[in-house]
């Protein structure tokens, strides 16, 4: 039987702003298992970047429990077994493209000429490297997502949860970022769990979690 990376059990999350309560998830129960690809689909407000959070053990649950049988503690998770995409502008303005590549690496305690090996090979793979010195004031929207990718690759991570990586591309730069994405992972273990509110991308994932108003329904594609 094949471990699961992350399973959530009855899972609520209440948001309290003052004494006003904003339920954002109601008892969702689900698991993500080496190799799966699952978008998160559901209109705006309904739960996905709550649930995404919880999964990365970025935030805690309300009600339920969460746990990672096949990566560890919610204190190890991060930055080398789960990487995060996420939407626009999440690449640090000082530094290089490399920079940012390794960066989680670096956090991870790897040795430094071994984590710009790794940012410059992912880079490579990604055809990238050509932009390696650049500053991500330098890049296009679509390169700047692309090194999200390379930086949320490079780690070799075993699950990466996106919160919407193609919101703010227009539709063929989104189709080709997801193209990068999905070919660096071909033959990949890695899970990869993706919000996402373009249903094309939706449709290249095996399986579906609808999310409405905080309630999840599973749809194996
Ligand atoms: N930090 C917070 N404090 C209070 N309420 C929050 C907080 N984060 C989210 N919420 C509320 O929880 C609900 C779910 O939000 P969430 O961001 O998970 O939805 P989403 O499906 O990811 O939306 P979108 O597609 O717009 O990103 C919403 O009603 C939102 O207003």
């Amino acid at each position: 039987m094949i471990e699961s990376l992350v399973e959530l059990q009855n899972i609520g999350k209440i948001y309290w702003r003052g004494d006003a309560e904003e339920t954002a998830l109601v008892s969702a129960t689900c698991s993500v298992k080496p190799g799966d690809r699952i978008a998160l689909v559901g209109p705006s407000g309904s739960g996905k970047s709550t649930l995404l959070h919880l999964m990365g053990g970025l935030d805690q649950p309300s009600t339920g429990s969460i746990s990672w049988p096949g990566l560890g503690t919610c204190e190890n998770l991060r930055p080398q077994k789960v990487s995060y995409i996420f939407q626009m502008q999440s690449l640090l303005p000082p530094l290089t493209v490399v920079e940012n590549v390794e960066l989680p690496l670096l956090l991870g305690q790897i040795e430094a000429t071994k984590a710009r090996k790794a940012a410059l090979e992912t880079l490579n793979r990604m055809r990238l490297n050509t932009i390696a010195d650049k500053l991500p004031e330098e890049l296009s929207g679509g390169q700047a997502q692309r090194v999200a990718v390379a930086r949320a690759l490079a780690s070799r991570p075993q699950l990466i949860l996106a919160d919407e990586p193609t919101g703010q591309l227009d539709h063929p730069t989104a189709q080709h970022l997801f193209d990068v994405l999905l070919d660096s992972l071909e033959g990949s273990e890695t899970a990869l769990v993706v919000a996402t509110h373009d249903q094309a991308i939706a449709e290249r994932m095996n399986t579906i979690w609808q999310m409405q108003h905080g309630v999840m329904e599973v749809v194996t594609c």
